[in-house]
């Protein structure tokens, strides 16, 4: 994850997600997407059809962090409502799936949605800092953008539960939905302590893609095998046209 002291400009890390069903998909996934180089890997397990084993899931994370001990990884149950995989763990059998890759596993992040129970948050977030690992806290809008004060309001919410890192990932629907977005992640990024990831799904979000570190964002997600969200861009051209902003901006 990028650093909060890396300054405006600096490019914000890239992190392939793994979408597969089977510990077969996944293996294979994995070693498509490590040749790419990505900075971080997110694991969403809101697709894998074992998500009700607990301890195949903690096999599968310990399968992953194992075949890249250097590279960060995001542990995510994405629910239904905020444009995840149907999947039949309550949010409360969600969360302490979370706690319990907290306590077994290598994990270096785990995704947390804001929707989530208060309480509920506070105990997986304690769990997490025991153990050194640190909460993303997300708030996911797939049909349109919210107002910029409750954007603003969310990511400040993250930072006040003692999260480590507050994402948003909206939908908008026109290009004035952009701007609004990437003028919340700058003012986010200038008033919070903490990192902030900042998205803007679909045709319309692309810019925000490739852009977004220039505002504060400090993480996108590209593709690296399959998709897990509307208008990310393959992994090559992201890190091509990273470098050249990187260049430029030098
Ligand atoms: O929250 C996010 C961002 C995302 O929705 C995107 O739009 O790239 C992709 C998800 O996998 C991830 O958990």
């Amino acid at each position: 994850m990028r650093q909060k002291n890396a300054g405006e400009g600096a490019p914000p890390a890239i992190c392939v997600p793994l979408v597969g069903t089977t510990k077969e998909e996944i293996a294979d996934e994995l070693a498509e997407v490590l040749n790419k180089k990505p900075d971080m890997l997110e694991w969403r397990a809101d697709f894998f059809r074992g998500i009700g084993d607990q301890q195949a899931v903690l096999a599968m994370v310990a399968f992953i962090t194992g075949a890249a001990p250097d590279m960060p990884v995001i542990f995510t149950i994405r629910s239904e409502r905020e444009g995840g995989q149907a999947i039949h763990l309550s949010d409360r059998e969600a969360i302490s799936l979370c706690a319990a890759v907290c306590v077994h596993t290598a994990i270096r992040y785990v995704d947390c949605e804001l929707s989530n129970d208060p309480e509920q948050i506070q105990y997986l977030r304690d769990i997490a800092h025991q153990n050194g690992k640190k909460i993303i806290a997300s708030f996911h809008q797939h049909q349109y953008t919210p107002a910029k004060e409750v954007l603003l309001e969310k990511l400040a919410e993250a930072q006040a539960m003692g999260l480590d890192i507050a994402k948003i990932a909206v939908m908008p629907c026109s290009m004035e939905d952009v701007i609004t977005l990437l003028s919340v992640s700058l003012e986010a990024n200038r008033q919070l302590r903490i990192p902030i990831v900042i998205i803007a799904m679909g045709k319309y979000g692309v810019i925000t893609r490739i852009a977004g570190g220039i505002f504060g964002s400090a993480l996108t997600f590209a593709v690296g095998s399959s998709s897990s969200a509307p208008g990310q861009i393959p992994i090559e051209d992201l890190q091509a046209m990273l470098h050249a902003i990187e260049k430029s901006m030098k």
